[in-house]
């Protein structure tokens, strides 16, 4: 493969959320973004969700089969239609995630979708980063750098997605490359959508809160938020990454409080560690895109509006779509990995330097 050949790839995200499975076509060098194409959504079942519920936290040595099958169904299912695509970028689905002990599992075997799909397929993106010593998340910062390419930016910013767990980009499009020094800083800012689902499912049998119209008529508890703040997580020196269950006592926080405001709080919870998450940023950003299902929620988007000090608006105000990020990104990671490229560096992942990683499966 050529350094400059440009690859159509599509990329696919199965997330904390547990809703479904994002594919999205990207076109890429593997540097810069040079197209985006089709998008589509394949959702898990109500049975296929609650198999991927109780495998959450569960390693490879674990029994892991059935989740694996419905992750690798969904994926099969939705794929099939991209027919003409190059290549695939097969984020799978993370069930645990232990940096600190050097590992990190993601399931579905991207071996098995290049023979049933006769495409190559590259997956298992986070094992590499964090056998050697990184935080194998986030991982689209490098996808965030081409973005801020794409869309002309000049001055630094923030791309902040709000999925089941919060993770933010700052961007210097001023430098020329994403593993150049200065050019990013990521973490993941603490739990977003995730509390909120589990509330809403336990309370309501609700996936989540529509547009925050229960969090909207609560109001925050600021002693809760306190408390919430002084978790260990939050002192801790950027990068670092959190599993899905990482905060297990969140909602136990909140249950002397009624409904509304025990929504409205958890959405002061994702408030106050962005604003922190914020304040740790080399230079403060010129303005904050949110990508990720929580755009959607304005109490969340109004309370980050309120405490930040620059615009705050969906990813749709500079034309990218806040649905599919996190799939493009895994396309554009394909494509990286299979040119060699970094995809992780020591300010994205505290790995010590740029790593390409991933695994490239022929048909
Ligand atoms: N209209 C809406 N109102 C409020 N919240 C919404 C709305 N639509 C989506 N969400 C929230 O966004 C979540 C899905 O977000 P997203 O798809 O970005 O998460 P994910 O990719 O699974 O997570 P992660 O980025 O952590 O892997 C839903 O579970 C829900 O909590
Ligand atoms: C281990 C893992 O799957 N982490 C996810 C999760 O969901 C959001 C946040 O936590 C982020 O760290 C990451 O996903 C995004 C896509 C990333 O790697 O950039």
């Amino acid at each position: 493969m050529r350094m400059d050949e440009v690859i159509k790839v599509v990329g696919t995200m199965s997330g904390t959320s547990l809703d479904g499975v994002d594919a999205a076509v990207i076109e890429t060098d593997g540097r810069s973004i040079t197209g985006f194409g089709k998008t589509d959504y394949r959702a898990y079942s109500l049975d296929e969700r609650a198999v991927l519920k109780a495998s959450l936290g569960l390693w490879p040595e674990d029994n892991v089969l059935a989740a694996k099958q419905v992750v690798e169904k969904a994926h099969k299912d939705i794929l099939t239609t991209f027919t003409d695509v190059d290549m695939i970028g097969f984020h799978g689905q993370t069930l645990a995630h232990d940096p600190g002990q050097g590992r990190t599992h993601q399931i579905g075997d991207g071996a098995w979708l290049a023979n049933q799909l006769g495409r190559p397929v590259v997956w298992d993106f986070r094992t590499a980063d964090v056998v050697a010593g990184g935080q194998g998340a986030p991982l689209a910062p490098f996808f965030h750098f081409a973005c801020a390419k794409w869309i002309g930016a000049t001055q630094p910013l923030v791309f902040l997605n709000l999925g089941g767990v919060g993770n933010l980009t700052w961007v210097d499009p001023g430098k020329d490359d994403p593993a150049q020094q200065g050019a990013l800083l990521a973490f993941d800012t603490g739990p977003a959508n995730a509390p909120i689902n589990d509330f809403m499912q336990q309370r309501y049998g609700l996936a989540f809160d529509k547009d925050g119209e229960l969090a909207q008529k609560g109001h925050v508890d600021q002693a809760s938020v306190d408390a919430f703040m002084s978790h260990p997580y939050f002192t801790i020196t950027p990068p670092k990454s959190l599993d899905r269950n990482d905060f297990p006592d969140i909602l136990d926080r909140i249950l002397h409080l009624s409904d509304a405001d025990a929504v409205a709080t958890l959405c002061g919870f994702v408030v106050a560690s962005v604003s922190h998450s914020i304040t740790q940023m080399p230079v403060a950003p010129q303005r904050v895109l949110v990508t990720g299902g929580g755009r959607h929620n304005r109490v969340l988007m109004a309370g980050l509006s309120n405490a930040l000090k620059c615009p705050v608006a969906p990813v749709e105000d500079v034309g990218l779509n806040g649905d599919m990020l996190e799939a493009q990104a895994f396309g554009y990671l394909a494509v990286r990995v299979a040119k060699s490229l970094p995809i992780t560096c020591p300010s994205t992942t505290g790995v010590a330097h740029a790593i390409s990683g991933g695994i490239l499966s022929a048909p």
